[in-house]
């Protein structure tokens, strides 16, 4: 029987998203989740393979703007809810979704297509490179201290926390100061996604059934100057041993404007009574938190792949954003997936912004669109790839030169699922 790809409709949502919980294992969502999924749905961008009325394959994309190295926020097509039948896996049904989805981007002229993964093996064959990574740190709270500079002197309130006043909101209350907090953070951290319409309920998604024993989400205001310069939410899971209480402050996300609205976020959370660790599952592996503590050993850090990044229009993706360095190199790129990529590109540039265009020069790099996607946005250097063996030098200074170029001053993260 032949297989039928062909774009989701409203009527066909239930069943196609029946699919993704079989291929996750078969637990169905909360109908909270299944509620804000399907608001999120992109029909016009999810598609569905049909074996005869059976869906064997689901996958979609959301129309995010993400930032890029220098601020600018690029269109970057965000792959999601990828899921394949179990009786139907290991026939190319991904493939032929992920080609389909790769060629409806680049009709529309978004020159990213990003995802995060359930397991990291399985796209770097579709040309997507790990372009961001981050930390899930477990702090013992009740052996690490925070080390926070308290100058007397400094009556800037953006340096001293006790300026800093920390309120207790309901998180919905308190959806339009986070929000405002957040907008003002997208363009400083690469990586970051600024918030379409609807996905500010994607933070304060909170179903019963998934809390595992921890309670309802809290919300943390940071206040200056009677302005919104910080917030955390978290929730705590308490616990007790024969020792008294070891509960832990299972944290979502935090964002502060400045240094003290941070620290004093952080102070509160590590002060909080009956709990004796943070569980902070994502946060960039710069986090200043890592130069806040005394002791990072204990702060059990490990790090994982993140964002997952592939350049659909490569001339386009690497002329949106800006360089550290002026860099001026001609690539010789191969891209079995996309071969509209593959050739060679003189990419000019520098901290201003940048040109990128086919050339015929000879190349001074050869590389894959992998690679390309790992060093985009600036977290994964050229250098490191070129260790591995995935990036050649062709023209001697030339990977010293790109390296330093594509670097980014702060580590690119992904403030969110999707
Ligand atoms: C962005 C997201 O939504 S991530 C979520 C992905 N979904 C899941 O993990 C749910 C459970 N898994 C599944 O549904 C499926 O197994 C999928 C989607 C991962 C793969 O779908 P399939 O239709 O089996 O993939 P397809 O047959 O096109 O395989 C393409 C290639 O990827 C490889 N591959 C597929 N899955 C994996 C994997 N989990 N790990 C490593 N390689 C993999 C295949 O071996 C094949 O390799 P080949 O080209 O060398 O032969």
């Amino acid at each position: 029987m032949t297989m039928d790809l062909r774009v989701l409709r409203q009527a066909d949502w239930d069943q196609w998203y029946g699919t993704l919980e079989l291929a996750f294992g078969g637990v169905p969502e909360t109908p909270e989740e299944r509620t804000l999924w399907r608001e999120l749905t992109r029909f016009d961008r999810s598609i569905g393979v049909w074996d005869g009325p059976d869906v064997a394959g689901s996958a979609g994309s959301f129309a995010f703007r993400m930032a890029v190295p220098g601020g600018s926020l690029v269109p970057a097509a965000g792959v999601t809810m990828v899921g394949v039948r179990p009786t139907h896996r290991r026939r190319g049904v991904l493939t032929s979704m992920m080609r389909h989805l790769l060629e409806g981007v680049r009709d529309r002229g978004e020159p990213l297509a990003v995802l995060t993964a359930s397991e990291p093996g399985i796209y770097g064959r579709f040309g997507y490179g790990i372009a961001t990574h981050r930390i899930h740190a477990r702090v013992d709270t009740s052996r690490v201290r925070l080390v926070i500079p308290e100058d007397p002197s400094v009556t800037d309130t953006s340096y001293a926390t006790d300026g800093v006043r920390i309120r207790l909101s309901a998180p919905e209350d308190a959806r339009a100061a986070c929000e405002e907090v957040y907008a003002r953070r997208v363009t400083t951290r690469p990586g970051m996604l600024a918030r379409q319409p609807g996905w500010d309920a994607v933070p304060l998604l909170d179903p019963v059934d998934k809390r595992d024993g921890a309670s309802p989400l809290n919300c943390v205001l940071a206040e200056a100057d009677g302005e919104t310069v910080g917030y955390a939410r978290y929730a705590i899971r308490p616990s007790w041993d024969r020792h008294g209480p070891r509960g832990t402050v299972v944290l979502r996300d935090l964002e502060a404007l400045t240094p003290a609205a941070r620290a004093a976020l952080w102070r509160y959370l590590f002060g909080l009574d009956l709990t004796s660790g943070i569980d902070a599952f994502s946060l960039p592996v710069d986090d200043p938190l890592l130069q806040l503590v005394d002791d990072i050993r204990r702060c059990d850090v490990q790090v994982a792949d993140q964002l997952h990044l592939r350049l659909v229009d490569v001339g386009d993706a690497l002329a949106a954003r800006t360089y550290a360095a002026p860099v001026d190199v001609v690539l010789d790129v191969t891209d079995a997936f996309c071969p509209w990529n593959t050739g060679r590109w003189r990419l000019t540039g520098d901290a201003k912004g940048a040109t990128c265009a086919r050339t015929r020069d000879a190349a001074d790099l050869a590389l894959s669109a992998r690679e390309l996607g790992a060093a985009y946005l600036g977290g994964t250097s050229l250098a490191a790839l070129a260790g591995a063996g995935r990036v050649r030098e062709l023209r001697e200074g030339a990977l010293a030169e790109a390296s330093v170029a594509f670097m980014s001053a702060v580590a690119p993260w992904l403030p969110h699922g999707f």
